[in-house]
């Protein structure tokens, strides 16, 4: 609109008196028309310039939905002989009865973990990550290279972006899906909430529609939260409990993504598992979490913020450490049955599940800071805080016993044991040898 300014602004110039009384001479007729082809000449050009102006810096046309969160105005590079061969030959699976497994949030904590044991076991994996800055990028470019190591090709790209999916689909016949690109955290909710909808929302819809259409439909195993239980107090949380008290819009996204599977499985015959995760954490694990920058912050001397409840409760959470998860992931996998669909038509009833991934061992805060102290060697300067209400709930711990049942689930490691795989790896990396194994 700007550049039509300049037009209506000329057309706006009232005309001088002294303007109106040369009028009357023919040449002074000619003079003026030839000024004003002019003066019209200039604004063309400018006119023009502007244009061109916009069309030179304005990102390339972007298939993405307008995105408020401001993750999608970034463009990807895709497609290509060069990068489809890629993608191929990453999804290639090699093994008996391996399976092919499009990994979304593959440079992410959970992701990579996954990635990386699909891929040494013979499965084909092809990841999908828009590396966003939410964190460090770096810390996702290191799980990049540790990954392309392992054989995993990672494209860069985000899940609301239709034409990419669809095309990783025509390049690829994955038989699953291991969706864990989301938005997580929940504190940081309060101050980007639209990145939650555009990640677990908009974008778990899209990709959902393209599973839907893709031909053979692929069978979805996808990353839910424990924090779906909100101010739920009956304990441990089953799978039965009511989930409709979430504690933070990070929360009720999870728990949409819930009620989304539901409709995608009722309406096409998608097969979907989703997964609540309780407060997963280990090696190359993601900073935004207490246990990662508790490290950090007692390593530099800093004060470490422990929440405390109002009522002089305690605040605890059930953390899992990442191989239990894999495992879990794994599992879930191997359990999934076909979807039912084809060509965006169900064809009859298909797999709908809900899993619970826990230690079933809740740990207070203050108790994870006690263990860091002894492996760190390292005395923190506990700053007692209540607990703040933008998110956090006070205690969470799992019942299992369904995915015992189902995947044969069964956590292997505690707190300590997980802690001090967690802290060898952050000390390796930090030093330098950003090659540290987890
Ligand atoms: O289980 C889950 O589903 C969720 O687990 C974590 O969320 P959270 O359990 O809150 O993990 P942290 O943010 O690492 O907090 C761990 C504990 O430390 C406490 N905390 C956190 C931050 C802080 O400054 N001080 C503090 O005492 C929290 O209240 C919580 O009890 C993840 O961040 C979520 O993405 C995930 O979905």
């Amino acid at each position: 609109m700007s550049q039509l300014k300049p037009m209506s602004h000329l057309e706006n110039i009232p005309p001088t008196p002294g303007k109106l009384k040369m009028d009357k001479s023919l040449f002074t007729n000619r003079h003026r028309w030839h000024s004003s082809l002019t003066t019209l000449t200039f604004w063309s050009f400018v006119f023009l310039g502007l244009i061109l102006l916009f069309f030179f810096r304005a990102p390339s046309p972007s298939p993405l939905p307008s995105d408020p969160s401001g993750r999608s105005s970034r463009t990807y590079n895709w497609g290509g002989p060069a990068w489809e061969k890629r993608a191929r030959y990453s999804a290639r699976v090699r093994s008996r009865n391996g399976i092919s497994v499009l990994v979304t949030g593959a440079a992410g904590f959970v992701g990579t973990h996954v990635s990386t044991a699909l891929k040494r076991r013979g499965d084909g994996v092809l990841g999908l990550d828009n590396f966003n800055d939410y964190y460090d990028p770096s810390l996702k470019r290191a799980r990049q290279v540790h990954l392309e190591r392992t054989g995993v090709f990672i494209v860069e790209g985000d899940i609301n972006d239709s034409a990419l999916l669809n095309k990783l689909f025509e390049v690829v016949a994955f038989t699953h899906v291991m969706h864990l690109a989301a938005q997580a955290g929940v504190r940081y909710a309060i101050e980007n909430p639209s990145s939650y909808v555009h990640s677990n929302i908009a974008g778990l819809v899209n990709l959902l529609e393209v599973c839907k259409s893709a031909n053979p439909q692929p069978a979805i195993v996808w990353a839910s939260s424990s924090s779906v239980y909100g101010l739920n107090t009956k304990v441990p949380f089953s799978e039965r409990d009511r989930t409709d008290q979430p504690a933070s819009l990070y929360a009720a996204t999870k728990k949409a993504g819930e009620e989304i599977a539901h409709t995608y499985n009722h309406i096409y015959g998608l097969s979907l598992t989703g997964l609540r995760f309780f407060t997963v954490y280990g090696p190359w694990g993601r900073p935004d979490m207490a246990y990662f920058f508790f490290t950090r912050d007692i390593l530099r001397g800093k004060p470490i913020p422990i929440f405390k409840a109002p009522n002089h409760g305690t605040v605890a959470r059930d953390f899992t450490y990442i191989d239990d998860i894999v495992k879990g992931c794994l599992a879930a996998l191997d359990t999934a049955e076909k979807s039912t669909g084809s060509g965006g038509k169900k064809r009859g009833p298909a797999q709908l599940r809900i899993f619970n991934l826990g230690n079933t061992s809740p740990v207070p805060v203050s108790d994870l800071v006690s263990i860091l102290e002894r492996l760190l060697k390292v005395r923190a300067k506990r700053h007692s805080m209540k607990l703040p209400r933008n998110g956090d709930v006070q205690f969470t711990h799992a019942n299992i016993s369904l995915a015992q049942r189902e995947l044969g689930y069964k956590p292997t490691t505690d707190l300590q044991t997980g802690l001090k795989k967690f802290v060898r790896w952050y000390l390796s990396y930090h030093s330098g040898g950003k090659m540290a194994t987890g």
